[in-house]
């Protein structure tokens, strides 16, 4: 298994061209006042490919969903570049390039299934003229979600809830995907249905994604390569490519391939772990 340790890899030998959907170079974000800051980030740089499943895994606190925020627009690095499909971040954002699905799914409980995933279209209209966009019914039936179009999303399940979520996300077909531990509330089995729905809805409509995850299984099952980041401060300590064939399935978890990759990327996290601890 051939490992690319970005620790040693100038940034500017990165790839830089038309096939790079999210590009990060030598970014540093820190918290607190000056003179008391914080850095939470330090000199991050990395590409996900148009197309391309990755995964960032890592200690709690080490920077995650502030790596994710960056990419989303949504908080502005200290130093560095963030580009979508080589727009700056900012432009890309206001162009609704990016879809985020957060941690708990954040629908109106008072909109069926159906209106709370055509509210981005409505409340976004003018930003949206002459732009490719989703159906939402159509969107809501690829995730298996026909049936639940009507009813409210207290009538849901929490993994269908998150799925909905998911649908929203992608409404505006966004270029790339951004999404923050989205299975994380949901217990082993739902969590297992959901990643794997996920996985089939993602083979068919190959965008890029930067998807956060404490789950080993999970960023192995989803992914083309994991970001694995140490903590204090927030940096790459590797990058785990992860040959598994597509399209992927349940049974794949069994494979000695999963398991010695498993073997491998938790054993990377035991390192980082420990440097943190001293
Ligand atoms: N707005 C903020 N103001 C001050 N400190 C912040 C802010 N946002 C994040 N931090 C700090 O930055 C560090 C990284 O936080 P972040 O949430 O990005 O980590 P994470 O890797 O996503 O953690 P977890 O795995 O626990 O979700 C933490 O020490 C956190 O307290």
């Amino acid at each position: 298994m051939l490992m690319q340790d970005v620790s040693s890899q100038p940034a500017s030998s990165l790839p830089k061209d038309d096939d790079v959907g999210v590009m990060v170079r030598n970014v540093s974000k820190g918290f607190g006042p000056e003179g008391a800051k914080i850095t939470v980030l330090d000199d991050v740089s990395f590409d996900i490919k148009k197309g391309e499943f990755v995964s960032v895994i890592g200690p709690s606190g080490c920077g995650k969903s502030t790596l994710l925020k960056l990419v989303a627009g949504l908080s502005k690095a200290d130093a560095g570049q963030v580009e979508i499909n080589g727009s700056p971040v900012k432009a890309a954002a206001e162009a609704k390039s990016i879809g985020l699905v957060p941690q708990s799914p954040a629908l109106l409980p008072w909109r069926t299934v159906l209106d709370n995933v055509r509210l981005p279209l409505l409340i976004n209209k003018g930003a949206n003229k002459g732009r490719d966009l989703r159906d939402p019914e159509a969107l809501l039936r690829s995730f298996g979600l026909g049936n639940a179009m009507h009813k409210f999303p207290g009538q849901l399940s929490g993994g269908m809830q998150q799925r909905v979520a998911i649908a929203r996300a992608f409404v505006f077909d966004p270029a790339v995907m951004l999404m923050d531990e989205p299975f994380s509330a949901l217990d082993e089995m739902n969590r297992d249905q959901q990643r794997m729905g996920l996985l089939e809805f993602w083979q068919s409509n190959r965008k890029s994604v930067m998807f956060v995850t404490h789950s080993v299984p999970e960023a192995i099952m989803l992914s083309d390569r994991i970001i694995l980041m140490a903590a204090h401060p927030g940096r790459i300590a590797e990058i785990i490519p992860v040959d598994l064939p597509r399209p992927r399935q349940e049974a794949a978890y069994a494979t000695d391939a999963f398991r010695d990759l498993e073997g491998y990327v938790r054993n990377s996290l035991k390192k980082v772990m420990r440097e943190a601890h001293g």
